[in-house]
């Protein structure tokens, strides 16, 4: 512990538990300044959406309040981030920055390379703690699973006893934006009020209550009840947004559901009813849970597949740049009500379940054969859990572009019948198809229904045409080591039984 000076960045981590930069800021040093920079370049960014800027401003907001009942304080700047240390730094001086490693987009990793080259001109230590299983420099893949299971399980860090050592330094006050200049609507954003009433809350608090009502009533209809729109909001856990945000950590989720899990095995023994199927649902939660990490690892060892797929053999696959198509995709306009409804859902809601993703991200690179660039961002845009990892990861592997998984086309008809056969969650979303019954909603393909269009595009056509393209690539010289060098890099060391078999959804 010393007198010097330190700064705490407050990136997405709104938590003060299982907080490692807060933590060891605080260790360091008896004068800790948390502060927030709302960024410029994060408003006007091409990926940022209302969802995005109301999430992080009541993640914001709760940690300030809650950070201040326990007698410390916080310094919200809006600006960029150099300029923002900059004055400060010239006002009064400080010598260490801690704030957490970010596996982001092109411009969070331009930004953090800036800090820390200013960091050291100005001989300022900077520091960037761990607050996921994500490692930056990791030469052996392999080896991947070790750590993970070393940072996962390390024990959680307690809430810091001394949080009244957070202070801001009275010559800073002078830097610090107006509340009032830092709500949605100031900030150049809207939503309305029925897509803030559908929004989920996010905030330290609404994390550990989502968690323990998944943990202790809705996770037994995990297994399942995840498929299908019309159930996923309550059984999945909707802890995306929290992770997110950072309002909690995935670790603490991982170790909670095993101290859970403890508890059902002995419940299991004792002869409690579902007791060994809450075991199940909760197993197949952590394996999920489990993959977060793994596609936030891809993104960090591979930056570039933000612009380019993963297996380059796939930049020579042929797209159709049609802009029609593309603004009848955004806006649920492509006679294909389960895509419909799906993305209607996520414009209204900022959230939709993993199926459905996966099939509005298949139909829109396969069937209307829109490219997987087209849709990043406007897909980015509509989830309040956008986690640049995960979703490049997955729009590649639902866009077919990393060449090591199943080619999985998904036919959005056959996914009525699967998980909405009464058209509940159609009918909801896409309220033109009311009067019309689940067989004609289903059957329905080149005539209009009403005001609800025709099919925008022959689904089985467009679909083949797309998949032969596919093929034809994955069969030119090269293309297998290409594949094998991808696989060694980012694939999952868990065997697939049906690696490279075609399938339809
Ligand atoms: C095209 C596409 C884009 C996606 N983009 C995102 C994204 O930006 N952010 C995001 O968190 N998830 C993303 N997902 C994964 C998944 O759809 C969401 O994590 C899930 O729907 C969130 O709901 P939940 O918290 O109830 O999930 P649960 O099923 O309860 O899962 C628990 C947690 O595990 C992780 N997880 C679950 N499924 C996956 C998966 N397939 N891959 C990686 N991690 C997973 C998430 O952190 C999730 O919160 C995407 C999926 C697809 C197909």
């Amino acid at each position: 512990m010393n007198d010097s000076h330190t700064l705490y960045w407050l990136k997405k981590d709104f938590r003060l538990f299982d907080n490692p930069a807060l933590h060891q800021s605080l260790i360091d040093s008896n004068k800790v300044t948390p502060v927030f920079i709302m960024e410029d370049s994060f408003l006007e960014s091409s990926d940022t959406s209302a969802f995005h800027v109301q999430a992080l401003l009541e993640a914001l907001f709760s940690f300030k309040k809650v950070l201040q009942s326990k007698g410390g304080e916080l310094l919200i700047i809006r600006g960029e981030v150099i300029e923002t240390f900059e004055k400060l730094h010239a006002s009064f001086r400080f010598n260490k920055i801690y704030a957490h490693q970010e596996t982001g987009t092109f411009r969070t990793y331009q930004r953090d390379i800036a800090v820390r080259n200013w960091c050291q001109k100005k001989e300022i230590d900077f520091k960037e703690p761990l607050q996921t299983a994500v490692f930056r420099n990791l030469s052996n893949r392999d080896t991947r699973h070790t750590y993970w299971k070393e940072f996962t399980f390390e024990k959680l860090i307690p809430i810091p006893k001394k949080l009244s050592n957070c202070i801001v330094i009275p010559e800073w006050y002078k830097f610090e934006t107006r509340t009032d200049s830092l709500t949605l609507e100031s900030l150049g954003f809207s939503l309305s009020s029925i897509q803030k009433e559908s929004m989920q809350k996010v905030s330290e608090k609404d994390a550990f209550n989502d968690l323990d009502s998944f943990l202790h009533e809705r996770g037994l209809a995990y297994r399942g009840g995840i498929s299908s729109p019309l159930t996923a909001f309550q059984a999945g856990s909707r802890t995306s947004v929290h992770l997110a945000y950072g309002t909690i950590t995935s670790r603490t989720i991982y170790q909670k559901t095993l101290e859970r899990m403890e508890e059902l095995k002995l419940q299991m023994e004792a002869g409690v009813k579902n007791a060994g199927k809450w075991r199940m649902s909760l197993r197949s939660f952590l394996s999920r849970l489990h993959w977060r990490d793994h596609f936030i690892q891809r993104l960090e060892t591979e930056p570039s597949m933000e612009f380019e797929a993963i297996n380059l053999a796939y930049e020579k696959l042929e797209y159709n740049a049609d802009p029609k198509l593309l603004s009848a995709w955004q806006n649920g306009n492509t006679g294909f009500p389960m895509v419909d409804a799906s993305i209607r859902c996520l414009n209204e809601t900022g959230f939709i379940n993993f199926r459905m993703r996966a099939m509005i991200t298949s139909f829109a690179c396969h069937t209307l054969q829109i490219s997987w660039k087209d849709i990043n961002c406007p897909m980015a845009k509509m989830y309040t859990d956008y986690e640049p990892g995960i979703h490049l990861s997955q729009l590649q592997m639902q866009a077919s572009v990393v060449g090591i998984n199943t080619v999985r086309i998904y036919n959005p008809n056959k996914q009525i019948i699967d998980q909405d056969p009464d058209t509940i969650f159609i009918k909801k979303f896409v309220p033109e198809l009311k009067k019309y019954s689940s067989e004609q909603i289903i059957l329905h393909k080149e005539e209009t229904l009403g005001n609800y269009p025709p099919n925008i595009v022959d689904y089985k056509i467009s679909s083949a045409e797309m998949r032969q393209k596919i093929y034809a690539i994955r069969k030119t010289e090269g293309y297998r080591e290409i594949a094998d060098a991808v696989y060694k890099k980012h694939g999952s060391r868990k065997k697939s039984k049906t690696k490279n078999r075609k399938k339809e959804k």
